[in-house]
């Protein structure tokens, strides 16, 4: 390009520097709009507790001013993110026909994903950890979608031609464009993950990764409010001791958990209720002998002997010839854990072995009592449960999402006994009053030696509710 005349030069200094200027009173006028928003906020609610005090009624109706305008969101707040993606994935698979369409279809689908130093300086660092999960969520950005079409309802191949909402399938096709893939974990050889099991086409830019949970991720698995004895309101014994093994083995099969589930509610039908506790449903750390590494591998008891059944009418290394071929390669190939964190998948057929950190099972940090003062049992109990609308309740508290003082009160001991503190206050501020909400309840409770007790429990205000 040819160099500017000495004329135009100076009209586009001076266009910059009007520019520049208006910029900066944009930025200011932005500045003052905001302070006048907090002020009428801050206005209104003062006006309000007066009001309340004074026990005035409120102005009539029509004469109500309108609700003041939400304070000023983040981007963040609204939902809206610039992503970066941590990494791309180069993968077996360079376009989308032919590639799997999910990720069980096609065991060795092998993959692999660098992270970015754009994103971390010492990448290798992010994945400090990972190498005790054999498998990971792997959250990517439909990124060959063309042009980002999408409708209310899709054809799953599989239906064959028939429409179902979209939110009731995998399909690529969505609004936000995103792919959630649970992957196996090979190997971590510094900022690289090594992948199998994966229905992605090289290229996709990956978002995030997560380590797969199945006691987080699974509801078989989940440690739901089942788990929690409301006679005795405290948290089963569900978990594993801390001095068991660090590396700890799950089976996870959906019959199992689904034989684990339906035994659960049977044991809840013959007592009759969901409060009663069997002291033979906890889990048994059992040796397993099938398994390789020779940890020890806590088992629920049923599912122990479910397996042991299983065992009886196959032998491993028939299931290994006929259906583990994926596995077989996985533990044959290159991109074998290191020894460290290599975890010898045994076979049983078509089982799907998760391995986790141990920590997950077996925190250092232990669960908590939960009291309530007999103060905040009668508090609790006189909010009306949800169904309980229309005028009978008077002024009593209402739940707006809580059944009953009941469930509030295992959600609650949920809560508590997972001590929510952060580290910070757990160990500087031990002995300082905690506050949090719950659905229409300000609960104050304070922590000591062990146990977490409930000191109060109010409606929610409904001026603060509101904001
Ligand atoms: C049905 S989707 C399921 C993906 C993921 N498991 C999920 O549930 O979100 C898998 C298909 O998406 C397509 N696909 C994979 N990677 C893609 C990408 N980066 N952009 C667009 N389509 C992709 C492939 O055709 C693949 O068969």
């Amino acid at each position: 390009m040819s160099p500017l005349c000495d004329c135009c030069g100076e009209h586009i200094n001076s266009l910059n520097q009007q520019i520049s200027v208006m910029r900066k009173e944009t930025k200011n006028l932005r500045h003052m709009l905001d302070s006048a928003v907090r002020a009428h906020r801050k206005h209104m609610i003062a006006i309000q507790s007066a009001v309340a005090k004074i026990g005035l009624r409120g102005p009539d109706k029509d004469q109500t001013p309108p609700p003041p305008p939400p304070p000023p969101q983040s981007a963040l707040e609204q939902g809206n993110i610039q992503t970066v993606p941590i990494g791309y994935i180069s993968s077996c698979f360079s376009v989308k026909n032919g590639t799997p369409r999910q990720p069980t279809i096609c065991g060795p689908s092998r993959a692999e994903l660098r992270i970015q130093q754009s994103v971390f300086n010492n990448p290798e660092h992010a994945l400090v950890g990972l190498e005790q999960y054999s498998h990971v969520w792997i959250i990517f950005l439909f990124h060959k979608n063309g042009h980002l079409n999408f409708k209310a309802k899709v054809k799953p191949p599989r239906l064959n031609g028939q429409r179902v909402g979209v939110y009731s399938t995998r399909s690529p096709h969505r609004p936000n464009a995103l792919g959630l893939t649970l992957a196996r974990l090979d190997q971590i050889v510094g900022d690289t993950i090594h992948l199998s099991d994966i229905d992605m086409i090289a290229g996709t830019p990956v978002l995030d990764i997560k380590p797969y949970i199945p006691d987080y991720d699974s509801p078989g698995s989940r440690l739901d409010s089942e788990h929690y004895d409301l006679t005795t309101e405290q948290p089963k014994a569900t978990t594993v001791s801390q001095n068991e093994t660090t590396d700890i083995t799950n089976l996870h099969k959906d019959s199992e958990t689904d034989a684990r589930s339906d035994q659960k509610r049977k044991m809840n039908d013959d007592s009759g209720s969901l409060l009663s506790r069997d002291e033979s449903d906890t889990d048994v750390p059992v040796t397993d002998s099938s398994q390789s590494v020779g940890a020890q591998i806590p088992l629920h008891k049923d599912l122990h002997n479910l397996l042991d059944e299983v065992k009886a009418y196959v032998t491993q290394s028939d299931l290994c010839q006929q259906s583990c071929a994926s596995e077989v390669q996985v533990s044959d190939s290159p991109k074998t854990k290191p020894a460290e964190a290599t975890v010898d998948h045994p076979c049983y057929g078509e089982e799907a072995y998760s391995t986790i950190a141990g920590w997950i099972r077996a925190p250092p940090v232990g669960s908590l009592e939960v009291r309530f003062t007999p103060q905040a049992e009668r508090e609790l109990a006189d909010f009306l449960p949800t169904h309980l609308s229309g005028p009978s309740g008077g002024d009593r508290p209402r739940f707006k999402f809580l059944r009953s003082p009941e469930e509030a009160a295992a959600a609650i001991r949920g809560v508590l006994s997972a001590d929510p503190r952060s580290v910070y206050r757990r160990t500087r501020c031990r002995d300082r009053l905690f506050f949090f909400t719950l659905d229409s309840a300000d609960i104050t409770c304070w922590f000591g030696q062990g146990f977490a007790e409930v000191l109060q429990v109010r409606a929610v205000e409904q001026h603060t509710a509101s904001l």
